[in-house]
């Protein structure tokens, strides 16, 4: 894959035109597969995300029993064995770069009756892990992490597990995911409260593979004891993904690109409102599906036409629906007229990298004047020159300084871009089919 190269350089491009459908999502993908393992039959999922994340995730299941056939690239046969039909795994269980995997599984297997071992590489291992540790022990699991409660995990099987009422501390539909898929093994029922809604996809799903469950934003509840049934699963086009070019036909005068199919949960698409607020051109068409449907996840053509951005206040009931979009979002500022303010968006430290000081000091190095803050930053829009900057291993760091040399004033050399193959498999192939000019060297 072209993305493999260590090193990308790119120099302001030409108007950015065309349609393209960016691959499937992640949190979907990761999801699809879990949950087609825990079943009874056959799963089918079309549009997985052929990702390094997503597929470290389908080979934990693999390690444990399962068959995954893939008839077709984007495309998985899950044989489920039930949910308790995974076997002890021989090795350590390796979630790669993937935080929701790890997340995710360990709620799972602190179910099991067997023991295993959660290992990530060098970024996955520096990210907290109490947050999940904690409500699992509530519920009778046992953990041993590294220090300070980072991975490795290691979870003891045997254990009985009790449902939960827990209130999330941070709005984290990792958390919320987690203790769900413990509570299918618990006894009684699991209530699961957050401070602000986070993206449903994991309640969406038990409903859809048929496990009762009550749920509405920012609340979710079920019991332990039923059966999950396979189903079909549609993967929709990854909304953060599409992020990316949103922002780059945004700032490029002339601009104008059609994203087809692109997923719209509500919870995802808090880019959109804030891209809105400074000024964007973005148009839904042909949409499909449902917000509110159990079991079926909106999606629309997105249609993005360059328009002059300016600066906002994020409002921060935003942050939770577009937490992985902010790398983004400090480009669209960097390139607004005026200031752009980013509160109550502390989590973004605690992702593949530190994203405000990564993306402070790629930004600094290009010449844009930002201040960091605890939870946020203070970003002055104006002109953005050329540089070098660092990804610091982390996928949506690399993908926004892509989109930043569109911009700049001089060529920008962005390092260390292999990790976006966790995410966005082909990103230069279909950056370049829309005219950004991105070289890999
Ligand atoms: O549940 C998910 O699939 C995800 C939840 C978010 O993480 P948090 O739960 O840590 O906010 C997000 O940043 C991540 O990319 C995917
Ligand atoms: C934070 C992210 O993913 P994860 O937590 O799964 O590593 C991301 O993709 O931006």
């Amino acid at each position: 894959m072209s993305d493999g190269g260590q090193r990308w350089s790119a120099g302001a491009g030409r108007p950015l035109g065309g349609a393209l459908k960016v691959p499937g999502d992640k949190s979907v993908s990761h999801r699809a597969v879990m949950l087609g393992a825990l079943a009874e039959g056959t799963t089918r999922v079309r549009g997985f995300l052929e990702g390094e994340d997503t597929r470290a995730t389908a080979r934990v299941f693999e390690t444990m029993g399962v068959r995954i056939e893939t008839p077709s690239a984007s495309e998985r046969i899950v044989h489920g064995v039930g949910l308790h039909g995974l076997r002890a795994p021989a090795t350590e269980l390796d979630c790669g770069n993937a935080g929701t995997g790890m997340r995710l599984l360990s709620g799972v297997l602190a179910g099991q009756a067997f023991d295993s071992m959660l290992v990530g590489d060098a970024s996955l291992s520096r990210r907290p892990m109490r947050r999940v540790i904690d409500p699992l022990t509530a519920m009778g699991a046992r953990i041993d992490s590294g220090e300070g409660g980072l991975p490795p995990l290691r979870i003891h099987g045997g254990n009985t597990l009790q449902g939960i009422d827990y209130k999330t501390p941070v709005a984290s539909a990792q958390v919320k995911s987690a203790v769900l898929l413990a509570g299918l093994y618990a006894r009684g029922e699991t209530v699961v409260t957050e401070p602000h809604p986070t993206r449903d996809y994991s309640e969406r799903m038990l409903a859809a593979f048929g496990w009762p469950i009550e749920f509405g934003p920012g609340r979710a509840r079920l019991g332990g004891g039923h059966r999950l049934r396979a189903t079909e699963v549609e993967v929709p086009a990854d909304f953060s993904s599409a992020a990316f070019f949103i922002v780059a036909a945004s700032l490029v005068p002339g601009s104008e690109l059609r994203l087809r199919a692109v997923g719209m949960n509500p919870r995802r698409t808090g880019l959109l409102a804030a891209l809105r607020l400074m000024g964007a051109d973005i148009r839904e068409e042909s949409v499909a599906g449902r917000a509110g449907e159990a079991d079926a996840e909106p999606v629309a053509d997105l249609v993005v036409r360059h328009a002059p951005l300016r600066g906002i206040e994020v409002p921060e009931a935003l942050v939770p629906d577009m937490i992985d979009e902010f790398p983004a979002l400090f480009v669209a500022a960097a390139c607004a007229q005026g200031r752009t303010v980013v509160r109550g968006a502390a989590e973004l430290r605690v992702k593949e990298s530190d994203r405000i000081a990564t993306m402070a000091a790629g930004l600094r190095a290009l010449g844009v004047s930002i201040q960091e803050t605890p939870d946020g930053a203070i970003i002055e829009g104006g002109r953005i020159g050329g540089g070098r900057v660092h990804s610091h291993g982390d996928h949506r760091i690399a993908m926004s300084f892509a989109v930043a040399a569109q911009l700049a004033h001089g060529s920008v050399t962005i390092e260390d871009v292999a990790n976006v193959a966790t995410s966005f498999p082909g990103f230069v192939e279909l950056a370049n089919s829309i005219g950004m000019g991105l070289q890999a060297d």
